[in-house]
């Protein structure tokens, strides 16, 4: 059992906290955010996450999961810390890592005794770890060691809890090799591969996971559109290359696109890393290109669908950047809402438990209407959009929608729904290549 400090209590760090303290291990999270901690310490989640309050609260009543706003209480008796804090993009593409370096510089300064420091944040290769390591040797105390090692997370939003104790690897960045095998030490239970590597290596296999899963996306969403042209029917291509091992199923639908906090934010960030390296990437561009344009392309199949936006109605089933979160950060859904605004359409909008979160970055407005459940959002409206795959919109009574619906376009944005069920209901289906 170790004694397990975790800094900064968002997607990436509570799942962290929760799993650890699951495992045996005594954890303290801390956070900056009071709001938060309060919220956790009287047993509520800060986010929509599966399974997580669950495990919250039933380590937290264990006695081996506990929360705080101070450095020195949480740091008194760890042995292990781990930095989760955000990475965001600057306005120049490269990753912020102020979050980082100050929770790296609180850190050094509460310890009291030898430690290992683990970067779980996902921070850009050249010079970084060098530097929080840097950070970490000028505010320790005299005499006390602080070893740094990269542990880049890989666990995705809505399945993160899932994730974390079924990860496909642990990969794991030190220049002090007893450091890295503690760490190391900390999944045996979870029986997963190990890579022990240099921190550099470390931190650039998390840039390459994440673009090469976003060019999957890419590249199936730039074959839909050929596709589309030659009458050629996505599902049953892509189905038919996933069979192929070497291909793998997972990460080809084609749709609106990727979204969220670490796709977008992270393929922008290594770009701009190879940039400052003197190598412009015009393969990372097209990425990023083609996941842009999905967003125009959908907005201009409901305009074509509808003979012009302009004062005509649709609802937006999902609004984070997939189902199971709340998670609204570069949300497709949320960008397609503004560019139907903009072209004078009104939109009526429901997610089952994004609402609250989307309603603070775009507020409701003339044109804009959060509805409490799918069946109000569809009301009145000439077209549907499927934003994100919640299950429950393909369960929904799709007959009592097209009867209170005056128009009857359907685009299913994430190819969850039957075309052939759809069409026989009298609906206009619309996809991706379908
Ligand atoms: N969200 C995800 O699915 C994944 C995220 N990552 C990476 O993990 C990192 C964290 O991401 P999220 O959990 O999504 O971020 P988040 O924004 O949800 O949480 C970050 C937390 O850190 C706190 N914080 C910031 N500065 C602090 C400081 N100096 N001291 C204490 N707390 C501080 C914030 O208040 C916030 O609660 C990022 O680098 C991200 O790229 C990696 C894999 C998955
Ligand atoms: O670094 C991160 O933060 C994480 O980013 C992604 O996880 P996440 O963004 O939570 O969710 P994904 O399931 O990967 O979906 C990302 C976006 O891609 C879209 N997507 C996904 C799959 C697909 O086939 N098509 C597609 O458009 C989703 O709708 C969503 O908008 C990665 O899957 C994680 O491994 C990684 O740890």
């Amino acid at each position: 059992m170790k004694h397990i400090a975790v800094i900064g209590v968002g997607y990436v760090g509570l799942t962290t906290a929760a799993c650890l303290a699951e495992l045996g291990h005594h954890v303290v999270g801390v956070d900056m955010d009071e709001g938060k901690i309060s919220m956790l310490r009287q047993g509520r989640i800060p986010f929509s996450e599966p399974e997580l309050p669950e495990l919250v609260e039933r380590n937290h009543q264990a006695g081996r999961l506990d929360f705080t706003t101070a450095y020195p209480e949480a740091m008194q008796q760890a042995d292990m810390v781990f930095i989760c804090v955000g990475t965001p993009p600057t306005p120049s593409g490269h990753a912020d890592m102020s979050q980082v370096e100050e929770a790296a510089r609180q850190v050094a300064l509460s310890a009291r005794h030898p430690l290992i420091v683990i970067l779980k944040s996902t921070t850009p290769p050249g010079g970084n770890a060098e530097r929080v390591a840097a950070i970490l040797a000028s505010h320790l105390p005299l005499g006390i060691n602080a070893p740094l090692v990269v542990n880049p997370e890989f666990l995705r939003e809505g399945s993160a809890v899932y994730d974390t104790f079924h990860p496909d690897r642990a990969v794991i960045g030190a220049w002090d090799a007893s450091a890295a095998e503690e760490v190391a030490a900390l999944y045996a239970p979870l029986r997963c591969p190990v890579l022990l590597t240099d921190p550099v290596s470390a931190q650039f296999t998390k840039y390459a996971s994440n673009a090469f899963l976003a060019t999957k996306i890419s590249f199936i969403n730039e074959i839909s559109r050929i596709a589309e042209r030659v009458g050629a029917n996505i599902h049953a291509v892509a189905q038919g290359m996933g069979f192929d091992d070497r291909i793998g199923a997972e990460f080809l639908e084609a749709g609106l696109g990727y979204g969220g906090s670490c796709f977008p934010k992270d393929v922008l960030a290594l770009s701009a890393i190879a940039e400052q390296h003197g190598y412009y990437s015009q393969f990372l561009h097209a990425v990023m290109d083609i996941n842009a344009g999905q967003r125009s392309l959908t907005v201009a199949k409901l305009d074509e669908a509808l003979g012009g936006l302009h004062g005509k109605r649709v609802c937006v089933l999902g609004l984070a950047f997939k189902s199971h979160t709340d998670d609204v950060r570069e949300s497709p859904a949320l960008s397609v809402i503004s560019m139907l605004c903009q072209q004078g359409a009104y939109v009526q909008a429901h997610d089952p438990v994004a609402m609250p979160t989307a309603q603070k970055v775009q507020p409701s407005h003339d044109t804009l209407k959060y509805c409490p459940d799918a069946y109000t959002a569809a009301l009145g409206c000439h077209a549907v959009l499927i934003a994100t795959n919640w299950p429950e919109f393909r369960s929904l009574d799709w007959s009592r929608i097209h009867t209170s619906m005056p128009g009857k376009v359907v685009l299913d944005g994430r190819g969850l729904l039957s075309p052939d069920e759809i069409r026989a209901m009298g609906f206009e289906y619309l996809a991706f290549a379908n």
